[in-house]
This record gives structure tokens, sequence and C-alpha cells, in this order.
């Protein structure tokens, strides 16, 4: 499919995307699935297959009269190639701005797509309800969204926006559909609204397959059976919530509480220190939380980290091939007030000038990131100063302005 009409630069057209070979073995073979799938024919257990889907957005014009320039087309959507099994729950996550809505939007057809298939082997029910079943549908609508008698004769729109929200999602999920898109469902929701949602679309998914977007890492964890990560345009990782915890999380969280001010917090990192060689990754007066690598966990019983561990440790990825394909840099300011120019997203830092007899390798610091409100990571801190670990890797940043200052980085 063409978007037809859209200009880019001067030359009438937009500029094709080069396919990009995916990084990660999973979504290489998800792309390799849907696309012999694609070839064979149908696969009755997919709902909706998403082949190839590209957007890109023309360019804009800025300036008056003479002075008129365009900015260059904008590749939202980078090739996607994705499987919506029956009967399941997709979850695409993503920072702002790495593709979710254009997808679905491509997906609706509220937008049209500049390259790619989205084939659906199911079509949603027009939801033609017999008139006699209509009251009784639209009071369990009604209940399942715990709008109470009182809001139910109020008008739509002067219902809050959780209210809104939570009509919609049972309106969407209503009538059996064989498919609901489901973009950002509880934003804005108090936290038992939010539970009384997640049983309305967990009770819907028998039947039904669902695509929903959610910045709530509990919600994906909770809801999905899948869960897809983008950024940049691109899907990054696919997979069950375990396969993606053991595959990108940095291993496994332990957490201490203490309930007394009688407990002894010295004496469990006196334990981790001594067993582990491990001082701990936060702490607090009540709580010590420690991350254990991989390898470490047969030493205790451990649950997984988490999905928001694994979103971050993608996103700063992405942020770091992005930094260091467009030479962005961020400034880091250490305890000792030296200031680094570091890549958005690199974890570990050398700092220049001090390798000496008794660290021949040089010292560094582990930067901490988070996400600001526009989804972009910025630095929350950073460890204390440490020699380089032999294990570390660090390579020369390719920008040679910033190389003066930072020279290590991964
Ligand atoms: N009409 C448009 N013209 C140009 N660029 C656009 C347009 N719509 C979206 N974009 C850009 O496409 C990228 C992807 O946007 P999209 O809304 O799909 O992100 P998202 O993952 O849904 O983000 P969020 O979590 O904030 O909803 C963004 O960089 C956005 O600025």
């Amino acid at each position: 499919m063409s978007e037809g009409g859209n200009c880019s630069f001067c030359s009438g057209s937009l500029p094709r995307l080069e396919p990009i070979t995916p990084d990660d073995e999973d979504v290489l073979k998800e792309e390799t699935t849907v696309k012999q799938q694609a070839t064979e024919g149908d696969n009755p257990n997919v709902a909706v297959q998403i082949r190839g889907l590209v957007k890109t957005y023309p360019g804009k014009s800025t300036g008056r009269c003479c002075c008129k320039k365009r900015t260059p087309p904008f590749h939202s959507v980078k090739g996607l190639w994705l499987n919506v099994k029956k009967d399941s729950l997709l979850c695409m996550l993503g920072s702002n701005g790495s593709g979710k809505t254009t997808t679905i939007s491509c997906l609706t057809g509220i937008n049209p797509v500049t390259e790619g298939d989205e084939h659906l082997q199911l079509f949603a029910n027009i939801k033609g309800l017999p008139p006699a079943e209509i009251d009784t549908v639209v009071e369990q609508l009604l209940s399942k969204s715990k709008i109470t008698k009182v809001a139910s004769k109020m008008r739509f729109c002067s219902y809050s926006g959780g209210m809104k929200r939570r009509l919609s999602v049972a309106a969407a999920l209503i009538g059996d559909p064989k498919l609901a898109i489901l973009d950002e469902p509880t934003t804005g929701m108090d936290p038992i609204t939010r539970r009384h949602v997640w049983e309305i679309i967990e009770g819907a998914k028998k039947g039904c397959a669902i695509i929903l977007t959610t910045h709530s890492m509990e919600e994906a964890d909770v809801l999905s059976d899948r869960i897809a990560i983008m950024a940049k345009g691109r899907l990054r990782c696919i997979g069950t919530s375990i396969r993606l915890k053991s595959k990108f999380g940095t291993g496994f969280i332990a957490s201490v509480g203490f309930s007394s001010e009688t407990s002894q917090p010295e004496a469990v990192k006196h334990f981790f220190k001594s067993r582990l060689d491990m001082v701990p990754k936060e702490e607090n007066k009540s709580v010590l939380t420690y991350v254990i690598p991989h390898g470490k966990e047969s030493l205790l019983t451990l649950g997984l980290t988490t999905i928001e561990e694994v979103f971050m440790n993608i996103a700063k990825q992405a942020e770091l091939e992005t930094a260091i394909a467009e030479g962005k840099f961020t400034t880091l300011t250490l305890s000792s007030e030296t200031s680094l120019e570091v890549p958005a997203g690199s974890r570990f830092v050398g700092i220049p000038g001090t390798k000496s007899p008794q660290n021949p390798g040089g010292i560094m610091v582990e930067v901490y990131w988070e996400p600001d409100e526009s989804g972009s990571l910025c630095i929350s801190g950073h460890s204390d100063e440490m020699p380089i670990p032999p294990h570390i890797q660090l390579s020369d940043p390719p920008n040679t302005k910033s190389a003066k200052k930072t020279r290590n980085y991964n």
C-alpha cells in the first residue's frame, strides 16, 4: 500500500526505508515466521499478521516565502513483522514516540501505511446484537465497568476521565469481538479501578485476540501472553514475560525488609558481601535491595527481575545506539564535580586520567538512568567511583570532542 498525495522534500515521493535485519534472535524468528506464513498461506492460529509495516511521515515546511525549507521525512515505524495469536493478549510497550500509536492507527485504518500489509484473518464483529438482548447487554456493560446507577443516568460527557475509559474498555469488549485493540486503556485510572478493568480484559481473552499498549509495566506483566517492546520505530524484543526477564534482566532482585529497629541490616550486608561479594543496589531504613547476577542465583531462593528493568535495558540500548549514531551526549556530573559527556543510555563510564599503578585499567562509575516526563532517558545518579573490573568492556566514543572528556563508556 502506498500513501498517495504525500510529497517529501522536492521529489514528490517518500524515500524507501532500507530493510533492517533485527539484532535480536526472537525478533528475527518472528519476522521469519511471518514471512514464511505469508508465502505459504494463512495460519489458523493467527488473528492479525503485520507484514513489514513502514510508516513514513513527510517532512514539514518551515520558514516563509523564499526562505521556505522542508524538514526531512520521518520514519515512525521501520518495518514491523508481527503475529497476534488468537485467544491471547499481545502487549506493546515502548517509550513516548517509539511508534506504538502509529502502528495501531495503521492497523485500524486511521492512518494510511507507507509500506506493508496488515492482514486480518478475523475481523472484529460488527456488534449487530438482536434487539431483545440490548437491555441485558447494556446492564452487563454498566455493571462490569462498575458504573453506578446514578452515574448511568449522567451524560457520558460529564463522566470523569477514568469513568470514560472504563466504559470505553467494556464497550470495546462487549458482544464477544474476535479482535480488540486497546491503546493505553487504563491511563489515569486509580489502582482499584485499574484492577477492575484488568479483570474485564482478562475475562475477554477467551475467543478474542487483544492488542494493548501501556506504559504500566505491572499491567504488561499481569495481562500479557506476549510482550513486544518497541524503540525508535523498531521491534527490539518479543516474548513471554518470563522469557524477557531471563534474557534481558540483569539477574534476580532480592529485597530484604526489616520490620523493627532491632533488625540487623549489617548482618544481612555481611551475609551478601561474604557469600556473594555484593553490596546493596539500593538501601533505606527498612529495605536492602540486591541485584543477583545470573549464575549466582543457585545460592539463594529468588524471584525474577521486573519487566520494568527489561524495558529500561531495551530503552537504554536504543538511546545509546541513537546517541552514538547522531553524536548526542549528556552531561554526567560526578560527586567530585568533574563533568563528563556521555552518550545517553551508557552504563559504565571510565573517568579519564585515572590510570595508576594500583588501578592500571583506571576508575569508572556505573550511571543510573530514568525516563523523564517525555519518555527520554535522563541521568538519575551514579555509583561510587570504582576500579574498572577486568570483565567490563568499555569502548572509545566516536566523538573526538567528547573523547577528550570521556574516554570510555558502554
Ligand atoms: N502526523 C505526524 N507527523 C510527523 N510525525 C509524527 C506524526 N505522528 C506521529 N509522529 C512521530 O512518530 C513517532 C511515533 O509516534 P507515536 O505516537 O506512534 O509514538 P507512541 O509510541 O505511541 O508514543 P506515546 O507513548 O507517547 O503515545 C514520534 O516521533 C512522533 O513525533
